[in-house]
């Protein structure tokens, strides 16, 4: 997916919020958009989602579904976390099983139990970022744009959200996500997107940045999970007992 000379300005004869933009984010990449407040990274988000068009140049390649989490989830409809869910997963094609799949494994996994019935304008800011969140991943996301998530999410939930972000690159999806707090620390390995004075500065990944993963592996084939790591070219750093199981 690309994004090819691209100018946004919001009004005709208006100042541009985001000149000859050019970049690039392929399969399984995640890019973390950073910039002061007002720079435009929200403008870029919701060009790249398709919620607003560029005045001039285009984005191309952009996958069929997208998910897509504003920075403030729109909560003031009149229907239950359920039901909504339910009409999301619906718009999204999902068959009545399949989505009512979805919408549980999503409502467990972000601790959403007990909001099911629950009408969206009574939800905390928090928890209705968390059905945000949920809207957008119902279905696998080719495209997924998280507009400053970890914004008032409970110390749980911020945690969820790299592991999420990990799982949808894994599985061949592109990731954006905006933040102007510095929390993009859970993300690394991400590639830096920064926007200012209406330009976009590109910097991939760095090459030489490792991370450290915690692996359980079952006791009998910790010779064999050690030496299929190490054939990847990993480094082993340390083999310990995990203690309570
Ligand atoms: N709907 C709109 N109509 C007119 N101007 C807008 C609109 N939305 C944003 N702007 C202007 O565009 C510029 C970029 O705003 P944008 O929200 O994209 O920045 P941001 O980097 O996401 O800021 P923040 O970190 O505060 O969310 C700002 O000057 C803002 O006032």
């Amino acid at each position: 997916m690309h994004l090819d000379d691209v100018w946004l300005r919001y009004r005709r004869g208006g100042s541009w919020v985001l000149r000859q933009v050019t970049a690039e984010l392929s399969a399984g990449e995640i890019a973390v958009v950073l910039g002061r407040n007002g720079a435009g990274k929200s403008t870029l988000l919701q060009l790249i989602a398709g919620v607003l068009r560029p005045s001039r140049g285009r984005v191309a390649g952009r996958p069929a579904a997208v998910g897509w989490v504003p920075e403030r989830f729109p909560a003031d409809q009149p229907h239950t976390v359920s039901a909504y869910l339910h009409a999301m997963a619906a718009v999204r094609g999902l068959r009545a099983a399949a989505a009512g799949r979805a919408v549980d494994g999503w409502i467990e996994r972000l601790g959403l139990g007990g909001f099911r019935d629950v009408k969206l304008p009574e939800l905390s800011k928090g928890t209705a970022q968390k059905v945000g969140l949920a809207q957008a991943l119902l279905v696998s996301p080719g495209l997924l744009i998280l507009d400053e998530p970890w914004e008032g999410l409970d110390a749980a939930t911020r945690e969820l959200v790299p592991a999420i972000v990990l799982e949808v690159a894994a599985a061949g999806g592109r990731v954006l996500v905006s933040d102007h707090r510095g929390e993009t620390v859970r993300l690394p390995g991400a590639a830096r997107w920064t926007v200012a004075d209406g330009g976009l500065a590109v910097a991939p990944a760095e090459a030489d940045q490792h991370c450290v993963v915690e692996v359980a592996v079952s006791a009998a084939d910790l010779p064999g999970a050690v030496a299929r790591l190490r054939e990847q070219g990993h480094r082993v750093l340390r083999v310990r007992e995990e203690v309570g199981s």
